[in-house]
């Protein structure tokens, strides 16, 4: 694992979106997979930037999302569909038919999953896999004990993660109790991964990953089997 510690969030965000643009740039037909929560949202914004200023155009790219909550229309406010539609598609010119996120709100939770596997191998893997880090080590929405053989699935949101996203919702109660996610698997798929951590709430999670050691109670630990990982933390991950 690469490791790029950087001053703080603005260059966290700065470091990535650069990433980002270079695999944009060099793929014929990219596939980045997008992660959601507070972490990208500096990158996104520079993503918009760039597009804005012509540096930067979105007609060929794909993009895969890890997760979604279960129970939340694609319109509620808090749904990931309605942040990336917020933080990034409404604002660049990525045909909508090309980003994927799974279907919260399926009929068949089960066939959704399946579906959505279906479509990362039809289209994926990702070139640029985005990620950030939960508290407890989750990534996408795989909670500690989650198996690191798994595809995408139904999975029921911690109690630590339910806490930690209550920031993002008006209380507790709001915050559904399951989610669909991309399996560990599915992600250590990615071509390359892109991990961000900002912030002292990270320094925990980012120095027990830097312990190195595969542990399925702490899932970001499963990207020490992964070949081309860059860790992207600022100081106050870094805990310096
Ligand atoms: O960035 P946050 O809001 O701290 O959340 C951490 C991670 O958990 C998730 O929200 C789970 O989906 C990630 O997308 C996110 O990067």
């Amino acid at each position: 694992m690469d490791i790029v510690i950087v001053k703080n969030y603005i260059e966290m965000s700065k470091y990535a979106a650069g990433l980002v643009g270079d695999c944009i740039r060099n793929e014929e037909h990219p596939v980045l997979g997008l992660a959601t929560g507070g972490t990208p949202i500096g990158l996104y914004q520079l993503l918009v930037r760039q597009y804005r200023e012509c540096l930067l155009s979105f007609k060929n790219v794909r993009t895969f999302n890890l997760d979604e909550y279960i129970g939340l229309d694609p319109t509620h406010s808090k749904s990931y569909h309605r942040y990336m539609q917020e933080h990034l598609f409404s604002h660049i010119d990525i045909p909508r038919d090309q980003t994927f996120i799974p279907d919260g709100m399926a009929a068949s939770l089960q066939r959704e999953c399946r579906h959505y596997e279906k479509l990362l191998k039809k289209f994926g893997p990702p070139d640029l896999q985005i990620l950030g880090i939960g508290e407890n080590g989750h990534i996408g929405f795989n909670e500690p004990g989650s198996d690191f053989d798994g595809h995408t699935h139904v999975i029921r949101l911690a109690d630590s993660t339910r806490e930690a996203n209550a920031r993002y919702f008006q209380s507790l109660n709001e915050v559904p109790t399951h989610a669909i996610t991309m399996g560990v698997k599915s992600i250590l798929r990615s071509k390359k991964i892109v991990l961000l951590a900002s912030g002292e709430r990270k320094a925990a999670a980012v120095n027990r990953l830097l312990e190195g050691k595969p542990d399925p109670d702490f899932p970001a630990s499963a990207l020490t089997q992964h070949q081309n990982v860059v860790l992207v933390v600022d100081q106050q991950a870094f805990g310096k």
